[in-house]
C-alpha cells in the first residue's frame, strides 16, 4: 500500500518482528535497530543542517528508548567532529540497546550537561525525549526542557516522534500538555497517523520515514495511509470528444435559506468550474435568483426542483426551518449520490430517524462535517472529536455508513469498513468562511460524474487543499485567502491532474 501509516500498536508489532529477523541467529544481544536509528538520524541531521555544523548541536535524551536513539545520534556526530551537548533525563532500567548507546556516547567527544542554560546558541536540538511510549502529559524537567525548545530559532529535528505527541491521534497528551515543535521529523520503521493531523500538524514539521533496513516485515495491514493521487488516478479521465453536458452530470445544491444565499453559491460555482454538465441553487427560501459573476448558474425553488437524476449537495446555506427539514428528508429518502454537509449535518445530529434514513441511503453518499458538526452527530463535544479524529471519523463513518471528510488540519477521509486517509494538502488559509461549501460542491461534482463516494472524497479533500496551496504559492495567502478564489485554482489543479494521469 502507497504510504501506509501505522499505530503504535502496529509499530510495536513490526518492532518485535524487525528485532527477530535482525538480530543474529541464536544470539539474543542487542538488536541493530537502534544503531540503525542513530545513524539514520545523524544522517538527516547533516542533511538538515547542510553539513557538519561549526556551532553546538543540542541533544535531549529522554529515559527510554527514544533517548536511546538520541544518545547514538550524540555518539555518532560527536565522532565526525560536531561539538553535541546532551542533555540526558537517565531511567532506571534503561534497555540494553540504551545502556549501549549511553556507553557510546559517554566515550565520545560529547559533553554531558545538567541542563540547557549554556545552550542558547546552539545551531540544531535534537528531540529525543519520548516517542511512541510517551504514557502521561509532560511534567517537570521534561516539560521545561520542550518549553525552552519553544524558544529557539534554529530547526528542531524529533527522533521518531515530537515529544508530548500522541502518534496515533495527532493530539497533544493531557488537558494542559505541551510538545516539541519540530522543523523536521524522522519516523521510524513506518509513518504514523499522528504526524499528520490535529496539532501534528504543527508539531511534526516535515516528515522523513526511514524504515531502518526493516522491509517486508509490514505484513500486518495498515488501515490508515496518506491521501495522494494514486489512490483516485483510476478515476481521473479526460473528456471525450464526443460528449455532451449531459455526460458530466447535474449538480444540485439545496441551499439558500435567506440572509445565506453565498454558500450555496459558493458550493454551486465549485461545482461549475470542477466541470459540472449543469449547476443549480434549488433554494429554499426566495433569493436572488442569479449569480451575476456565474449566470450559468441555474436558481429553482426546492420545492417544487425534481432531485430525481441529479446529484444533490445538501446543506450549504440550507437552514434549519420546517421547509428545509422536509427537503432534506426527500432527496435523503430518493436514491442519488447524495452529500450532506453543514446545515443537513446538524438536522440529522437532531434528528434520530433524520439519521437512521440517512444510514439507509440507497446511493452513494458522502458527509463532511467539521470537528463540531461530527460532534453534534456523535453526541460528544468538539474537543471530544479532535483529542482522536481518526476514530470519531471511523465511527462516524460505520453509524452513518456513509463515506466521511472530517475536515480541518489533516482533514481525515474515514469509511465505514474502518479505511482512513489523511489529507496532506491545504492550509490554514482556509480557514475562513465557505471553503466547507466550496468542498461540498466539488465532492457533488465528482460523484455526478459516476466516481464512487471513497474516490470523490479523496479526490476532492485533495484537490481543495493543492488549490489553496497553489493560491498561497501565488501570493494569495494564507492571510486573507477567500473560498471565492478556490474554485478557479481547483479548476487549474483538477486538469493538471488529468493532464498527468492522461500521460502516465
Ligand atoms: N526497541 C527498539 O528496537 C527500537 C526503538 N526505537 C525507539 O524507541 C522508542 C520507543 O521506546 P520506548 O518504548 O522505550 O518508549 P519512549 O518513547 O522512549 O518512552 C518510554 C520511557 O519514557 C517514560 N515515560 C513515558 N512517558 C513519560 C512522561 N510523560 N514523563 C516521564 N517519563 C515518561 C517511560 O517510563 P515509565 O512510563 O515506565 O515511567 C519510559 O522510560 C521509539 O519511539 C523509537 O524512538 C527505535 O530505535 C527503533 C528500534
Ligand atoms: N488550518 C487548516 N488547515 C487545513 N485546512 C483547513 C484548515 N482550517 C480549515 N480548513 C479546511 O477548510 C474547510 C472549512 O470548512 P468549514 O469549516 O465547513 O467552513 P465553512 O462552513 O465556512 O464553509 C475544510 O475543508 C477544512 O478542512
Ligand atoms: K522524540
Amino acid at each position: 500500500m502507497d504510504n501506509p501509516l501505522y499505530s503504535v500498536a502496529q509499530i510495536r508489532a513490526i518492532e518485535q518482528a524487525a528485532q527477530s529477523q535482525l538480530r543474529p541467529l541464536g544470539t539474543s544481544g542487542p538488536s541493530p535497530l537502534m544503531r540503525r536509528a542513530g545513524e539514520a538520524a545523524s544522517t538527516y541531521a547533516l542533511e538538515v543542517l547542510g553539513g557538519l555544523p561549526t556551532g553546538r548541536i543540542l541533544v535531549l535524551a529522554g529515559p527510554g528508548n527514544n533517548g536511546g536513539d538520541a544518545l547514538e545520534v550524540a555518539a555518532n556526530l560527536a565522532n565526525l567532529g560536531a561539538n553535541v551537548d546532551v542533555v540526558h533525563l537517565a531511567g532506571t532500567a534503561p534497555s540494553p540497546e540504551t545502556g549501549h548507546a549511553l556507553a557510546r556516547a559517554q566515550a565520545s567527544r560529547a559533553r554531558f550537561v545538567s541542563d540547557v542554560a549554556d545552550c542558547n546558541g546552539c545551531c540544531l536540538v535534537v528531540d529525543g525525549l519520548f516517542g511512541i511510549g510517551l504514557a502521561r502529559p509532560l511534567a517537570g524537567q521534561a516539560r521545561a526542557l520542550v518549553e525552552w525548545t519553544h524558544g529557539m530559532a534554529c530547526p528542531v529535528l524529533a527522533l521518531d516522534v515530537p515529544s508530548g505527541l500522541d502518534a496515533d491521534t495527532g493530539s497533544v497528551v493531557g488537558p494542559d500538555g505541551v510538545a516539541v515543535r519540530a522543523t523536521h521529523t524522522i519516523t521510524f520503521l513506518g509513518d504514523k497517523p499522528g504526524l499528520h493531523t490535529g496539532d501534528g500538524c504543527d508539531h511534526a514539521g516535515r516528515v522523513h520515514v526511514n524504515r531502518l533496513g526493516a522491509h517486508g516485515l509490514h505484513t500486518e495491514a495498515a488501515h490508515a495511509r496518506l491521501n495522494a493521487p494514486a489512490l483516485f488516478a483510476g478515476c481521473l479521465a479526460p473528456r471525450r470528444n464526443n460528449s455532451h453536458k449531459g455526460t458530466y452530470g447535474d449538480v444540485a445544491v439545496l441551499g439558500g435559506a435567506r440572509g445565506m444565499a453565498g454558500a450555496g453559491i459558493l458550493a454551486a460555482r465549485a461545482a461549475l468550474y470542477a466541470g459540472a454538465g449543469r449547476v443549480f441553487v434549488a433554494a429554499v427560501d426566495p433569493g436572488p435568483g442569479l449569480d451575476p459573476l456565474q449566470p450559468e448558474i441555474m436558481f429553482r425553488d426546492a420545492a417544487g426542483f425534481a432531485f430525481d437524476g441529479r446529484t444533490v449537495v445538501a446543506g450549504p446555506g440550507m437552514g434549519d426551518s420546517a421547509g428545509a427539514t422536509h427537503l432534506l428528508s426527500k432527496v435523503i429518502d430518493g436514491t442519488g449520490p447524495l452529500v450532506v454537509d453543514a446545515d443537513a449535518l446538524n438536522l440529522c445530529a437532531a434528528s434520530p430517524d433524520l439519521a437512521a434514513r440517512l444510514a439507509a441511503h440507497g446511493g452513494e453518499v458522502v458527509i463532511t462535517p467539521h470537528p463540531l458538526e461530527a460532534a453534534r452527530l456523535l453526541g460528544v463535544t468538539a474537543a471530544v472529536v479532535q483529542a482522536d479524529r481518526l476514530e470519531n471519523a471511523r465511527e462516524l463513518a460505520e453509524r452513518l455508513d456513509a463515506v466521511v471528510v472530517l475536515k480541518g488540519a489533516g482533514s481525515v477521509i474515514a469509511r465505514p469498513d474502518g479505511e482512513v486517509a489523511l489529507n496532506a494538502t491545504g492550509n490554514p488559509g482556509l480557514a475562513t468562511g465557505g471553503t466547507g461549501d466550496v468542498l461540498a460542491g466539488l465532492v457533488g461534482t465528482l460523484l455526478g460524474q459516476g466516481w464512487p463516494a471513497w474516490e470523490a472524497a479523496l479526490a476532492a479533500t485533495w484537490l481543495h487543499g493543492a488549490a489553496a496551496d497553489r493560491l498561497v504559492a501565488g501570493g494569495a495567502g494564507p492571510i486573507g485567502l477567500t473560498a471565492g478564489e478556490l474554485p478557479r485554482a481547483i479548476r487549474a489543479e483538477l486538469n493538471a491532474l488529468v493532464a498527468d494521469a492522461a500521460l502516465a
